[in-house]
């Protein structure tokens, strides 16, 4: 039975997803997989035995990627799975920034016991007058899965989307509408945009990447949306550039004592995400990543390591290594194993910056010293044998 912690309330329906091979943990010591929404991983020691961590979610920022590819743990994220309920927010958002919803809403709640309300506020609506969407400029910093999402449906509501994404995927590409405009100047995209919507990672390269002399740059009268994280935005120029009106609204889904304190900010409890249906399809990809990593071995969506896909293990037994990155390795192992007799059925590796992985398939059984001898070899971090049912 596989043990799987859970680090944050994760979906019934991705748990369930685990199937009857597993067993939900409250004990982190025990645990085989951790799942995890935004819980912060950075100061958490990790059991020896941890194989995996899956991440319910786009973002990585909270796990320390790099500290679990070296102690040869598999970090899964679920890209895309929760791309339509950000992007609904956003445009909840887009409009919560042009029309004053939110003041009117507040203005009948504080008038409701007037007897002539309706009439009342037939005089009153002129002070939360607003602007539309359409033919407006939107200009989107990130073509991710949301960011994509954001500009093909800003197209629809008539806007003229322009996007900003220097390391675009080509199946990013493929997903675009075709009149949206590509950007290849940060600084010019920002100069002539209504609106401005935020959809890179949380990365160092990011780290305020919405800095003061990038505020000051855009048009005057400018909304800024920040769904992707708080970090990527210098939150004081923010604060200074609302203040002195040059930025009409920021919302943001980020919350914190210097956003929640700002001029004409709008700001969400990091609702982005919580909807049934992407807690659902983050849940249920992340338990598939889960069990096809621990019952087969393969690696999809992994933010550590590069993806290995041999299928699902029919026959024999599978030895799935994490090791070192460097010269050699494939060939001890191979030569290992011809030396103690035992011939190659398939093998796949992939390396990712100082790890690798690899997968290896024999027709029989591997005896237990060859392997244990295996584990010793220099720069083996984890073997494991997937046997076939
Ligand atoms: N508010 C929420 O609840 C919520 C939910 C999901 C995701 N997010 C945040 O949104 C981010 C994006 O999510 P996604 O699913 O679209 O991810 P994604 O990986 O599909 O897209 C990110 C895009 O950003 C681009 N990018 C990276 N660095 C860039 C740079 N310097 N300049 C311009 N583009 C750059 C990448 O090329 C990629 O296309 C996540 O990393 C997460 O932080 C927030
Ligand atoms: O899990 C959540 O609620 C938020 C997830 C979101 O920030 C993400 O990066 O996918």
């Amino acid at each position: 039975m596989y043990k799987v912690h859970c680090m944050n309330n994760i979906a019934k329906a991705g748990t369930d997803r685990l199937g009857a091979n597993y067993e939900l943990t409250d004990a982190l010591e025990d645990a085989d997989a951790i799942m995890v929404r935004s819980a912060s991983l950075h100061e958490t020691q990790f059991p020896k035995g941890l194989l995996a961590i899956a991440r319910a979610g786009a973002g990585v920022n909270n796990i320390p990627l790099d500290r679990c590819a070296d102690e040869g743990i598999v970090v899964f994220n679920t890209p895309g799975a929760n791309a339509n309920a950000v992007k609904e927010l956003v445009f909840a958002g887009l409009l919560l920034a042009s029309r004053d919803i939110v003041g009117g809403i507040e203005w009948v709640r504080a008038n409701a016991d007037d007897p002539d309300l309706a009439k009342h506020a037939e005089k009153a609506k002129k002070q939360f007058a607003g602007h539309e969407l359409a033919g407006k400029r939107l200009g989107v910093i990130g073509l991710g899965a949301i960011g994509a999402a954001v500009a093909n449906t800003a197209t629809r509501f008539g806007m003229q989307a322009v996007g900003y994404d220097p390391y675009l995927s080509v199946s990013a590409a493929w997903n675009l509408d075709r009149r949206i405009e590509h950007a290849d100047d940060l600084s010019r995209l920002v100069a002539d945009c209504d609106y401005i919507t935020i959809h890179v990672p949380a990365m160092d390269s990011t780290k305020n990447m919405v800095n003061a002399e990038l505020i000051s740059q855009m048009k005057p009268g400018a909304v800024v949306l920040n769904f992707a994280r708080n970090t990527i935005v210098d939150e004081r120029a923010m604060a200074a550039a609302l203040a002195e009106g040059h930025i009409a609204r920021y919302v943001t889904d980020f919350p914190n004592p210097v956003s929640a304190d700002m001029k004409n900010a709008i700001v969400l409890p990091h609702l982005g995400a919580s909807t049934t249906e992407a807690e659902e399809n983050c849940a249920v990809m992340a338990a598939e990543e889960l069990r096809d990593f621990i019952e087969n071995g393969n690696i999809t969506h992994s933010v550590n390591f590069g993806a290995v896909d041999l299928g699902p293990i029919a026959s024999g037994e599978r030895l799935a290594i994490i090791h070192q990155n460097v010269q050699g390795m494939i060939g001890k192992f191979s030569q290992y194993l011809a030396d103690n007799g035992i011939n190659i059925e398939n093998m796949a590796n992939k390396s990712r910056g100082s790890m690798a992985y690899t997968l290896i398939d024999i027709a029989g059984e591997v005896p237990a010293d060859v392997i244990d001898r295996l584990a010793q070899a220099g720069g083996v971090r984890r073997i494991r044998v997937i046997r076939s049912k």
